[in-house]
């Protein structure tokens, strides 16, 4: 059973920090910006992969810091993706976001995670998030895929005019719940 609770993070109110700047740090920040360009993240690195840099030269709100990580590093963010080459490095970053009550990431230790990254599938507005357990990111790979390909185009306009219609009922909250399922249920009745 999958016991992970997924929650969907506004970028922009939260600063995030990345520790390593080589191939996985890029990987993650990459990640993030695709979702949230609008996301305000720190890259605290030794050294920079040329990739990285040449990512993070286009997002304002992405700061690069070229040096060792300190432990002082982690009071101004919320979230801290770990990405180095250096497991104790990341066993002592995890015990002190638990002392300071921030969680974190380590690319490639499950084990050292509180949190896990999701293969994200969107179309437009609707976004949806997929994890294995760890058990499997390429799977989670190929439903993204899979998803990507099965949902329809009209995806959007459907959004689009449930949002205005949403904005145009009136009633109590238990005759809008009732308007829009039956709204919805045609739309799916429709496709079967
Ligand atoms: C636990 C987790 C923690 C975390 O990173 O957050 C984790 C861990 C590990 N990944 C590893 C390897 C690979 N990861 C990918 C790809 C992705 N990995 C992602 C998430 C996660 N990866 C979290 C669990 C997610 C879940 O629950 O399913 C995705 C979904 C999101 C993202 O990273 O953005 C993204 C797909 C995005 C997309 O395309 O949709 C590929 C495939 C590829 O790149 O094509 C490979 C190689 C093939 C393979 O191994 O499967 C290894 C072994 C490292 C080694 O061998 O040394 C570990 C460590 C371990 O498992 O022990
Ligand atoms: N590259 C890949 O696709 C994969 C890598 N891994 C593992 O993930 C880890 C990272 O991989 P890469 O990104 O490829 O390595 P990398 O060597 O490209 O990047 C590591 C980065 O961490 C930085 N760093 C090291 N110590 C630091 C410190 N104390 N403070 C701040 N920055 C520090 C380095 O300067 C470097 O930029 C490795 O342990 C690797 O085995 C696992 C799966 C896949």
């Amino acid at each position: 059973m999958n016991t992970m609770f997924p929650i969907f993070i506004k970028m922009s109110e939260i600063s995030t920090l990345i520790v390593g700047g080589g191939n996985v740090g890029e990987e993650k920040l990459s990640a993030i910006l695709k979702n949230s360009p609008d996301a305000v993240v720190t890259v605290v690195s030794k050294e920079f992969g040329q990739p990285l840099l040449d990512l993070a030269k286009d997002f304002p709100n992405v700061k690069t810091i070229e040096r060792g990580f300190e432990v002082s590093d982690l009071e101004d963010h919320h979230i801290v993706l770990c990405a180095t080459d250096d497991y104790n490095l990341h066993v002592m970053i995890k015990e002190e976001c638990g002392k300071r009550n921030k969680i974190v990431n380590v690319a490639d230790t499950p084990p050292l995670c509180d949190f896990y990254l999701g293969s994200v599938v969107t179309k437009g507005d609707l976004k949806v998030g997929i994890s294995t357990n760890g058990k499997s990111p390429t799977l989670a790979k190929r439903m993204r895929e899979f998803l990507e390909d099965a949902l329809p185009s009209e995806t959007q306009e459907l959004l689009d005019n449930l949002k205005e219609i949403r904005d145009k009922l009136t009633g109590d909250f238990q005759e809008k719940v009732k308007q829009l399922n039956n709204i919805t249920q045609q739309v799916f009745d429709k496709k079967e």
